[in-house]
């Protein structure tokens, strides 16, 4: 069942994102579907529409760090921690940090999908906590599923429908 931060939602359905660094681990090509794929998951469900921006301050800022990266949450290095994300707020409300000690793939299952991770911590940035339902994206375990064959689950769909 799913569960949300209190109403804490954007009051607005166009929100911008940017892609403040890049892991080595995958091309920037890579790293930049991944992204956008992983916000279309939302988009399609809801009247939310997401542009990407190049410079200054978005709603939803992406970026890479380890360890000690600039907020209260550090990363843990290999495994454990794989990201963490803000619920809608200004400032860093809505920004999602993804921890560079892990290896992050583009399809394979050698490593953690980004594009999953990313679709999970999305969630989040749009005011979704976490949900019971073991079958769901926002379940707080990652859990491998093929990137191409992707649907977000019924509880995933109710959640966000409730909120926009
Ligand atoms: C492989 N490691 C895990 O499954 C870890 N879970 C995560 O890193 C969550 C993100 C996944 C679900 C993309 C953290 N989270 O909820 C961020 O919003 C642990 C279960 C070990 C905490
Ligand atoms: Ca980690
Ligand atoms: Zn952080
Ligand atoms: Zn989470």
């Amino acid at each position: 069942r799913f569960a949300t931060f209190d109403g804490y939602k954007w009051d607005k359905n166009s929100l911008t994102y940017r892609i403040e660094n890049y892991t080595p681990d995958m091309s920037t090509a890579e790293v930049d579907d991944s992204i956008d794929k992983a916000l279309q998951v939302w988009a399609r469900v809801t009247p939310l529409r997401f542009t990407r921006i190049y410079s200054g301050t978005a709603d939803i800022m992406v970026s890479f760090g380890r360890q000690e990266h600039g907020d209260f949450y550090p990363f843990d290095g290999p495994d454990g921690i794989l990201a963490h994300a803000f619920p809608p707020s200004p400032g860093i409300g809505g920004d999602a940090h993804f921890d560079e000690d892990e290896t992050f793939t583009f399809r394979s299952d050698r490593g953690y999908v980004l594009f999953l991770v990313a679709a999970h911590e999305f969630g989040h940035s749009l005011g979704l906590s976490h949900s019971d339902d073991p079958g769901a994206l926002m379940y707080p375990v990652y859990s491998y599923s093929n990137p191409d064959t992707f649907v977000l689950p019924r509880d995933d769909v109710n959640g966000i429908q409730h909120l926009y």
